[in-house]
C-alpha cells in the first residue's frame, strides 16, 4: 500500500486545494459537507453549537448550509476570525466560563445540533494523545447534554483506541442512534474517526459517572494490565502493596496446558499462572493427553511449564512458538491461517457517498489526462523551438530538419508550406539584399525566384522552397530580435534607411530586376491609367529610365557612374542623370560617416541634402577627377563647424578617435585611409548567398581597425560625461520644482507686502508675523511614512499597488516580520 506522505507538499491533497478553491479556511469542512450529505443534520437545524471550531470552516459549511436566520455559536481556544451571520469567541470548552458564555449566546433556546471536532495539543505519546482526545469528546458531550434538544444531533470526532469503546457505550445511552465513520476527506493515515449520534434522549437525569473521565476510563487511568510488559519483561516486576486481588486468595495459580494451546490470550496466561499442568482431570480432557502425547511437548517445555515465574524472555517464547505449533496440528486457528481479528474496532467504516466517488474520480481522470496533453504540448513546442534554435545558429542544414520531420510537407513539419504559400507569406521571402520585390507579385516570384526559372524538377522546386522557407524564418528571427534588442533594432533601421554597401549585383537581383521590367513593360501594355505603381522596397532605380541597349534599370544606374564613362560599349549613348546617380546608391558618395565611427549630429537629413547638392554641383566641375570627389566630401564634414567655431563632427567609436589621433598627429595621410579600403573584406563575392548567412559572416568577419589606449581612454571620457549628464525626466522635474518654490515665492512676497501696508499692525507685529511666515514656508514636510500591507489574503502575491492603498506603501509579509525579529534578538544577545 501506498504511504501518503505525512508531511510537506504530501498533505496539500485535492481536499486542500478545493478548500482553497472554495474559499473555506480549512480542508476539515469537506469531512462536515460529508458527514452532513450522508445524515442531512444542517438543513434541519435553526441553533448549531461548534465546540472547537477554529479556523472555522466547519461553521463556513454550517452557514452555507442551515436556513437563514439561523443562530451558528462557535468557540475555540485559538481566535477565530469573524465569519458572517455566525456568532464565535475565545474559550476553552472544560472550563465553566465557556459554559457560562454559551448560555449568554443561546439564551434560552436549544441547539439542534453540536458539533465537535477538537484536537487537543499533539506532541505528547500516541497512549497520551488519544486519552486527551476522548476527553475531550466527553467533555464536549457534557456540554452537549446542557445545550441539545430532544431529538438533537451531536457530531464528535474521536481516536480509534482504548477509550473508543467506552466512549461508544456512553453516547449509546444517551442517543437513540449511535453510528461512527470516517468520511473520505478524512486522512487514512489518521486514526480520528467521526460519530454522529442522533435522537437526544435528554433524559431528566444524568449519572454524573457517566460524563466524568474518571470513571469513564476508570481502567485506564489506574494503568491497565500489562501483560506484555510482564511477559517480556519479566525481570521489572511490580510488588502489589494492596495485597490479593478480590476473590483469589490462593499464592499459586495452575491451569492445565491445553487451555493455554486453546486460549485467544497466551501472555495472560503467562503473566498471572504459575503452572502449566500436564495432569488429567478427573473426568478427563482429551486436548491435554493429546498434548502430553505430542512429540513438540519435550522434556524441555515440560520443565518451562512447571514453574513459569522463574522463566525469562526467551523460555516464554519457547513455549508461545510451541503453543502455535501444537494449535496448527489441533486445527485451530493461528496468525499464519486466519486473517488478524480487530476486537477493539467496532466501528464500521463505509464510503460516504458513492455518487461523490465517482465524481471524484472522474475529476482525478479528468485532471491526468489535461496533465498529459500539457506535458506532450510543451515537449513538442520545446523540440520546435530548439530546431529553430539550431537552425538559426546554422547548426542545421535545412535538410537535415525537413528528414526528421514526417517529411517536409507534413502536417506539423515546419516546413509547411502549402500553408505559407496559402497566407501569401511567400510574397514576403527576401532574396537577397535590394532585392526588388512587389507585394502583389508573389507567383510571379515563385516561378522567377532563386534559381528556379521555371525549372520543373521536383526536388529542386522542394530546395527552394525550403531555402524560402528559410529566408522566412530568418526574417521572423530578425523580426523578434529586433523586438528584444534596440540596437539591434536601430542597426536593422539604418540599413533599411541607408542600404549599407554596394555589393554588386546577384544573378537573383538582376533577374528579379529583369523580370520588373518586363512587368512594368506588360502591365503599361494593358492597363497604363489605373495601375497605381506597386510599392517595391526600394523605388530609387525604379524611376530610373530602362537600359535602352538591354541592360536592366539597375545595371544601366551601375555602369552609368563616372568611372565607366570613358569606357567604350557599355552604356551605348544613353547618358545617365546625375542627380539620380548621387541619390544615396553611389559609392563614392555612400562610404558613410557612422562606418568610420563619425555620427552626424541632429540637423543630418537637412545638411546631407545640402551636401548632396554641393558634391553634384562639384562632380560637374571636377568631372574628370576621379577619387577626388572623396576629397570633397571629407572637405564637407569639415568645412560644417558648431556655433562656437569647432568642427561638427562627433567622433563615437574608438576606432574612429585612434583614426583621428592618425590624421592629426600625421602618423597617417588621407591616401593610407584610402589604401586601408582596400583589404580582402572589400571584394568579397556574395553572389547566391542567402541573407541570414551574409548577415551572420558580417557579424564576425570584418577587418579589425586598430585602437590606441589613448583613443579607448578618450572615448571612455565622452561617454561618461555624456552619462553624467541629467535625464529629460530629471531635469523636468527639477525645473518643476524651481517653479513651485518661486511659485511660493511670490506668494510670500505678496503676503509680507499686505502685512507691510497693514495700517493697525505696530512695526514690531509686522516684522514678528512676516518672520513667521518666512519659517512657516521654510519648513519642509514631513514625509508620508510608508504604509506596510501585508502580504496574505487578497494581497498575496500581487504585483503592484495593493487595492484601496493611497500614497506610499510596503509590501511586507508576516515571515518578513518574524525574521526581522529573530535578526534583532540574534544581534542583542550578541
Ligand atoms: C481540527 S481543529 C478544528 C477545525 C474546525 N472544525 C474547522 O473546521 O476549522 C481543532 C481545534 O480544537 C481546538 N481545541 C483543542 N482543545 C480545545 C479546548 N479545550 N477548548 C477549545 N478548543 C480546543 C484547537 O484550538 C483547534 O483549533
Amino acid at each position: 500500500m501506498a504511504i501518503q506522505k505525512k508531511h510537506g507538499k504530501g498533505r496539500l491533497d485535492k481536499y486542500y486545494k478545493l478548500a482553497k478553491e472554495k474559499g473555506y479556511r480549512a480542508r476539515a469542512a469537506f469531512k462536515l459537507i460529508q458527514l452532513n450529505k450522508r445524515y442531512g443534520f444542517l438543513e434541519s437545524s435553526r441553533v448549531l453549537l461548534d465546540l472547537c471550531a477554529a479556523p472555522g470552516s466547519w461553521l463556513q459549511v454550517a452557514s452555507e448550509a442551515m436556513p437563514n436566520g439561523s443562530l451558528i455559536i462557535g468557540v475555540d481556544l485559538s481566535p477565530i476570525k469573524p465569519i458572517p451571520k455566525v456568532i464565535s469567541f475565545q474559550g476553552d470548552i472544560t472550563t465553566e466560563k465557556t459554559r457560562h458564555t454559551i448560555r449568554t449566546h443561546i439564551k434560552t433556546l436549544k441547539a439542534d445540533t453540536v458539533l465537535h471536532d477538537g484536537a487537543p495539543n499533539v506532541g505528547t505519546a500516541w497512549a497520551q494523545d488519544s486519552f486527551n482526545q476522548a476527553e475531550l469528546a466527553l467533555q464536549s458531550m457534557k456540554l452537549a447534554t446542557e445545550f441539545l434538544v430532544e431529538g438533537g444531533t451531536f457530531v464528535t470526532k474521536v481516536f480509534r483506541s482504548k477509550e473508543y469503546n467506552k466512549l461508544l457505550w456512553v453516547f449509546n445511552q444517551l442517543f437513540n442512534k449511535v453510528e461512527a465513520t470516517k468520511p473520505p476527506s478524512s486522512r487514512n493515515v489518521s486514526a480520528e474517526i467521526f460519530v454522529v449520534c442522533r435522537g437526544f434522549k435528554a433524559p431528566r437525569h444524568i449519572d454524573p459517572k457517566f460524563l466524568d473521565p474518571r470513571s469513564v476510563f476508570a481502567e485506564l487511568a489506574e494503568g491497565a494490565s500489562n501483560n506484555e510488559a510482564k511477559v517480556f519483561k519479566p525481570e521489572v516486576k511490580k510488588r502489589k502493596r494492596e495485597g490479593y486481588e478480590e476473590g483469589d486468595y490462593t499464592q499459586f495459580k495452575e491451569i492445565p496446558a491445553s487451555q493455554f494451546i486453546e486460549t485467544t490470550d497466551p501472555l495472560d496466561i503467562l503473566a498471572n499462572y504459575n503452572k502449566l499442568s500436564f495432569e488429567q482431570p478427573r473426568n478427563g480432557d482429551v486436548a491435554l493427553a493429546a498434548l502430553d502425547k505430542m512429540p513438540e511437548t519435550t522434556e524441555e517445555i515440560r520443565i518451562y511449564c512447571q514453574d513459569l515465574k522463574v522463566l525469562g524472555r526467551r523460555e516464554f517464547k519457547i513455549l508461545l512458538k510451541w503453543r502455535l505449533n501444537s494449535r496448527e496440528t489441533f486445527g485451530l486457528p493461528t496468525k499464519k491461517t486466519t486473517a488478524p481479528v480487530v476486537t477493539e474496532e467496532v466501528a464500521q467504516v463505509e464510503s460516504m457517498d458513492e455518487e461523490l466517488r465517482i465524481q471524484e474520480q472522474l475529476q482525478a481522470l479528468k485532471d491526468k489526462e489535461q496533465g498529459k496533453r500539457k506535458r506532450e504540448r510543451r515537449k513538442e513546442n520545446e523540440k520546435k523551438q530548439k530546431e529553430i534554435m539550431r537552425l538559426q545558429l546554422g547548426m542545421t542544414a535545412p535538410m537535415d530538419i525537413g528528414l526528421e520531420q514526417a517529411g517536409p510537407l507534413g502536417q506539423d513539419s515546419i516546413f509547411a508550406l502549402k500553408d505559407v504559400e496559402k497566407k501569401g507569406a511567400v510574397s514576403q521571402i527576401a532574396k537577397g539584399r535590394m532585392a526588388i520585390v512587389k507585394q502583389a507579385d508573389t507567383k510571379k516570384d515563385l516561378d522567377s525566384g532563386i534559381g528556379s526559372s521555371g525549372e520543373t524538377d521536383s526536388e529542386d522546386d522542394e530546395e527552394d522552397r525550403l531555402e524560402r522557407e528559410l529566408d522566412n524564418m530568418f526574417e521572423d528571427y530578425k523580426e523578434r530580435r529586433s523586438m528584444r534588442d534596440a540596437k539591434y533594432k536601430a542597426k536593422r533601421a539604418r540599413q533599411e534607411h541607408e542600404d549599407g554597401e554596394w555589393e554588386g549585383l546577384s544573378a537573383d537581383e538582376q533577374q528579379s530586376s529583369d523580370d520588373e521590367e518586363l512587368e512594368e513593360d506588360s502591365s503599361e501594355e494593358s492597363d497604363e491609367e489605373d495601375s497605381e505603381p506597386t510599392k517595391s522596397l526600394l523605388t530609387d532605380l525604379d524611376n530610373g529610365p530602362a537600359g535602352s541597349d538591354g541592360l536592366s534599370r539597375r545595371a544601366t544606374s551601375f555602369f552609368s557612374q563616372d568611372i565607366f564613362k570613358d569606357i567604350p560599349g557599355i552604356l551605348g549613348e544613353a547618358e545617365p542623370e546625375p542627380s539620380k546617380l548621387d541619390d544615396g546608391e553611389n559609392p563614392a558618395t555612400k562610404k558613410t560617416a557612422p562606418e568610420n565611427g563619425i555620427e552626424k549630429t541632429s540637423k543630418k537629413s537637412e545638411r546631407l541634402s545640402k551636401q548632396k547638392n554641393t558634391v553634384s554641383e562639384e562632380k560637374d566641375d571636377n568631372e574628370d577627377d576621379g577619387f577626388e570627389i572623396v576629397e570633397q566630401h571629407i572637405d564637407e564634414w569639415e568645412d560644417r563647424r558648431l556655433p562656437d567655431g569647432r568642427p561638427d563632427i562627433d567622433i563615437i567609436t574608438a576606432e574612429a578617435m585612434t583614426l583621428a589621433h592618425q590624421l592629426a598627429t600625421g602618423q597617417k595621410s588621407k591616401y593610407d585611409v584610402v589604401d586601408d579600403g582596400f583589404n580582402k573584406h572589400a571584394f568579397r563575392d556574395r553572389d547566391g548567398l542567402p541573407e541570414w548567412f551574409i548577415e551572420d559572416e558580417g557579424q564576425h568577419s570584418k577587418p579589425h581597425k586598430p585602437i590606441t589606449k589613448a583613443a579607448a581612454a578618450a572615448i571612455k571620457e565622452k561617454l561618461r560625461a555624456l552619462n553624467a549628464r541629467p535625464i529629460k525626466k530629471v531635469r523636468e522635474a527639477k525645473a518643476r520644482k524651481k517653479f513651485k518654490a518661486a511659485q511660493r515665492l511670490e506668494k510670500l512676497r505678496k503676503k509680507s507686502d499686505l502685512l507691510a501696508s497693514d495700517e493697525g499692525m505696530t512695526e514690531k507685529e509686522k516684522a514678528d508675523s512676516i518672520q513667521k511666515l518666512l519659517s512657516k514656508a521654510a519648513r519642509k514636510k514631513p514625509r508620508q511614512p510608508a504604509k506596510l500591507v501585508v502580504a496574505k489574503g487578497l494581497n498575496r502575491g500581487i504585483q503592484g499597488r495593493p487595492k484601496g492603498v493611497k500614497g506610499r506603501y510596503k509590501i511586507v509579509d508576516a515571515r518578513m516580520k518574524k525574521e526581522l525579529r529573530a535578526q534583532k534578538r540574534i544581534s542583542k544577545r550578541k
